[in-house]
């Protein structure tokens, strides 16, 4: 399949890196000027669950696409939530009619930005618990399993199973769900309880869950998602949830990673996704009149942290 990877980053980058192994036709797409100069240099480097990988890919700048031949089958989204509309107008000439356009990135409402230039019907809306880590430009680190979900916006279950085949031929374990916004909102309190936690205690996923107060703070962020869900017509099963964040402290699995917050505000100095997460729940529950404490307080305090470390 001819894939091209929207936003090669840590994400894009594995996706990129499996399928292309597969024997997939992947361009990447980025506009991080010194990462696409080292990739075009040097191939992707880094390291592939402990083994050393240099691999030669193709990638351009978002803004250099004018020039490139290119018929995407596919095209996947990985860029970072605030960046998703200005890539998706560089790809313009790049989606055509039968291009499924597939949107992995975190947080909540991604799909209002896609539909801007996109028809529904060739809308594949997922989530993923993959995950991933850029050490410098060209450089990745990339570790454990992971698993992803999508549905098609526009019922296209055939277009969707044809995807979904090639996802998982290049082991990226994808399935299909016929309640991807429930989807969304469940991995949106895992992100809206780890990513922020973490980014602001400075920990790891397992050092955070080992504390005595984690559940207890875990359980109050789940509530207020699941009680903005119920507006949006998203029955969150909390148990399930609180389950599936527990998963995140096992140090044999992701336990050892940073979030990819973690990764934009403490590594890299970067502006972080929290609008699009506990933002996005403090937003709308207010709208809804549902009161968010905890969504309210956390989104102010990465805020607060962007500004004392003068993030970009
Ligand atoms: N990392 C993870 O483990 C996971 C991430 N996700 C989600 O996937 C999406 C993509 O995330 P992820 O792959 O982590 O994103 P990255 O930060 O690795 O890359 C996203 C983009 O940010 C820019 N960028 C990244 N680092 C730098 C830097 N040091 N200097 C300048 N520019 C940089 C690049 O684009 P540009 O230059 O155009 O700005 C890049 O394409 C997000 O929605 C994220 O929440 C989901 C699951 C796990
Ligand atoms: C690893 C995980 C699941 C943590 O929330 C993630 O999605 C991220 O790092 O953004």
């Amino acid at each position: 399949m001819n894939i091209i990877i929207a936003g090669a980053g840590a994400m894009g980058s594995r996706f990129g890196y499996m399928l292309h192994k597969a024997g997939n036709e992947v361009v990447l797409v980025d506009g991080w000027q010194d990462h696409i100069d080292s990739i075009k240099a040097n191939g992707l480097q880094g390291s592939f669950n402990g083994e050393e990988i240099k691999e030669s890919m193709t990638i351009y700048n978002q803004n250099e696409l004018g020039n490139v031949d290119f018929s995407a089958d596919l095209v996947i989204l990985f860029t970072k939530a605030m960046q998703l509309d200005n890539m998706m107008n560089s790809l313009k000439e790049m989606v055509g009619e039968k291009t499924q356009v597939l949107c992995l990135l975190n947080g909540i409402g991604h799909e209002d930005v896609v539909k801007k230039y996109v028809p529904e019907s060739n809308i594949l809306l997922g989530n993923t618990m993959w995950t991933a880590g850029l050490e410098g430009p060209g450089h990745v680190k990339l570790f454990g399993n992971g698993s992803l979900e999508l549905q098609s916006l526009g019922n296209d279950e055939k277009a969707a199973t044809e995807v979904i085949e090639v996802l998982n031929a290049a082991d990226l374990n994808a399935k299909y769900s016929h309640h991807i916004r429930a989807s969304i909102y469940k991995k949106a309190c895992v992100n809206g309880t780890m990513n922020g936690l973490c980014t602001i205690l400075d920990s790891n996923m397992a050092d955070f869950g080992e504390t005595s107060v984690a559940d207890d703070i875990v359980e109050t962020i789940v509530n207020e998602f699941a009680a903005v869900g119920k507006h949006e017509g998203v029955e969150l099963n909390v148990p399930e949830v609180l389950a599936q964040i527990k998963t995140c402290y096992n140090r044999e699995t992701i336990g050892l990673h940073h979030p990819s917050m973690y990764q934009d505000l403490i590594v890299s100095n970067r502006l972080t996704e929290i609008d699009y997460i506990n933002g996005a729940i403090a937003r709308k529950g207010l709208a809804y009149g549902v009161v968010t404490p905890y969504c309210t307080f956390l989104t102010q305090l990465v805020h607060s942290k962007e500004q004392i470390l003068g993030a970009k």
